[in-house]
């Protein structure tokens, strides 16, 4: 870890000494935020990007947290994320990661500053409704204890992660939320192949990230992000769904799920027999943004228990390949909500193939959702690569580091390690992949929170000072 190069090219004109408060370390991506104190193992907060925004007569009002995505009159799921992991709406932002931090890392019955928070929402949505079920953890929002607020802020300091393609813009706003809205003594952001190349212990490494909306290939030497490496493209868990829905829609009989949401009771049945449940009746009409967000959860779910990556060596369009998966690997049963269920054998393998190998995307693939030849992982590998001294390579290679959820798709490593043996032959290729789930999931916030609360770094924040000194533009000067 002490390899990693932490200097910058300016140095800090102030430095932040506060070392006996815990840091806030917050991980923002498309389908997830994570949020946790510096120095922990995992984030304690791990939250959906998602947020129900409640139209009604007056002005709508957006409610924080995962447990109010349920099915409700005039409730529409939006987030506050880009489909390139970017942050979009700094709006909403401030306020979702703050009911965050305040519902789910912070003990009951404190304050979160005033500016931009949940005291901007009536306190019956807070809470919810009867039949908004489990308010876990609302009742933290207490307008009590008025001297306090700001205090939780104003003593932590704040490390954000963001993708390699953040643009200048949105790194400027986020120091001024941590300075201005949320008072925060100081304040640091930085890229995730870094904190994922810090977390490994490797401060040169090749990053192979796979999330929800993106996958992306970076090389990190001494601890920076090589910037004409980054390689990014569209082939994530999103994308992954979709191939699950084109392979649901070209199956024979179709399968059209009923989402969980919609099942009141069902009983067992046989595989392929028709389903036997009772449809709740809900009274109102759902929208389209929440039915897409169960549409997905389901998705997601059949994603981890049935879609497998072809290992190979043989890529899974090769002629005999897939009689291959057909008679000699075994299949998997999956039960949709409303209790019918099919057994799925070779098509499982070809959902994922396509990630690989563009012309194996399923022949229903939406428009929107087709991607080319150069925006396969293969191609992001090779693309990411050609970008870096021929002399590095051979050390990126050796350390090939895996992160993202969606790598955690069984069978993806194994995989890897055939593509990239038979794209660089003659070169050592050694990937790196956290054993524990949670790393995988978590790599950038693990990184962000073992690189704040290392010695060290209390040198390398922006203090407070030196943000009132320099204004936001700081944050690109020091944050290289
Ligand atoms: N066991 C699993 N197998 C396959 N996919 C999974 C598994 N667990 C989670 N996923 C998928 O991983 C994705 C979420 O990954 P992750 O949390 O790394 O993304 P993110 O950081 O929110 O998104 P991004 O990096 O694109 O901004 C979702 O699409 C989810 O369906």
């Amino acid at each position: 870890m002490a390899a990693h190069n932490l200097t910058s090219t300016v140095q800090p004109s102030d430095v932040y000494g506060g070392d006996e408060v815990q840091a806030f370390v917050l991980d923002p991506g498309y389908y997830f935020t994570r949020a946790g104190f510096a120095g922990e193992d995992a984030p304690k907060a791990v939250q959906p990007s998602f947020y129900a925004r409640i139209n009604g007569a007056d002005q709508p009002k957006d409610i924080y947290g995962e447990q109010y995505l349920i099915p409700r009159e005039n409730l529409e799921v939006r987030n506050y994320m880009t489909k390139d992991s970017i942050v979009e709406d700094w709006d909403t932002a401030p306020k979702f990661w703050e009911s965050l931090i305040r519902n789910q890392l912070l003990p009951p019955r404190q304050v979160a500053p005033k500016q931009n928070g949940l005291n901007d929402i009536p306190r019956e949505d807070q809470e919810g409704d009867v039949e908004m079920g489990d308010s876990n953890g609302a009742d933290k929002t207490g307008d009590t204890a008025e001297d306090e607020e700001l205090k939780l802020f104003e003593e932590s300091p704040l490390l954000m992660t963001e993708a390699p393609w953040n643009t200048t813009k949105n790194r400027e706003k986020s120091i001024e939320m941590a300075m201005e809205g949320w008072g925060c003594p100081a304040f640091w952001i930085s890229r995730t192949p870094t904190l994922v190349s810090f977390a490994a212990g490797k401060p040169t490494a090749l990053i192979i990230d796979v999330g929800a909306a993106n996958a992306s290939v970076v090389a990190v030497h001494d601890g920076h992000v090589l910037k004409r490496s980054i390689q990014k493209s569209p082939v994530g868990g999103l994308w992954l769904s979709q191939q699950v829905q084109a392979l649901w829609e070209g199956n024979d009989p179709k399968v059209e799920p009923v989402p969980f949401f919609m099942v009141e009771n069902k009983a067992p049945v046989d595989a392929g027999a028709p389903a036997q449940y009772t449809a709740r009746k809900l009274g109102f009409d759902i929208s389209e943004t929440f039915r897409a967000y169960e549409d997905e959860r389901l998705r997601t779910e059949f994603k981890e228990s049935v879609v497998e990556v072809w290992r190979g060596p043989t890529r899974f369009m090769m002629p005999g390949t897939e009689e291959i998966a057909r008679n000699q690997t075994p299949g998997r049963v999956f039960e949709f909500p409303d209790g019918s269920n099919h057994m799925w054998r070779e098509t499982r393998y070809r959902v994922a193939e396509g990630m690989w190998d563009d012309t194996a995307q399923l022949p229903n693939t939406p428009d929107e959702w087709k991607i080319s030849a150069e925006q396969t992982l293969s191609s992001l590998i090779r693309n990411c690569l050609s970008g870096v001294d021929v002399d590095l390579r051979p050390n990126l290679l050796g350390n090939v580091v895996v992160t993202g959820a969606s790598t955690l798709i069984n069978g993806f490593n194994d995989r890897l390690n055939i593509e990239l043996t038979q794209m660089f032959p003659g070169l050592k290729i050694r990937i790196h992949s956290a054993g524990l789930s949670s790393e995988r999931r978590f790599g950038a916030w693990v990184g962000g929170s073992i690189l704040s609360s290392l010695g060290t770094f209390h040198q390398m924040w922006i203090s407070r000072k030196e943000y009132e000194e320099n204004g936001v533009n700081i944050v690109e000067k020091r944050c290289k």
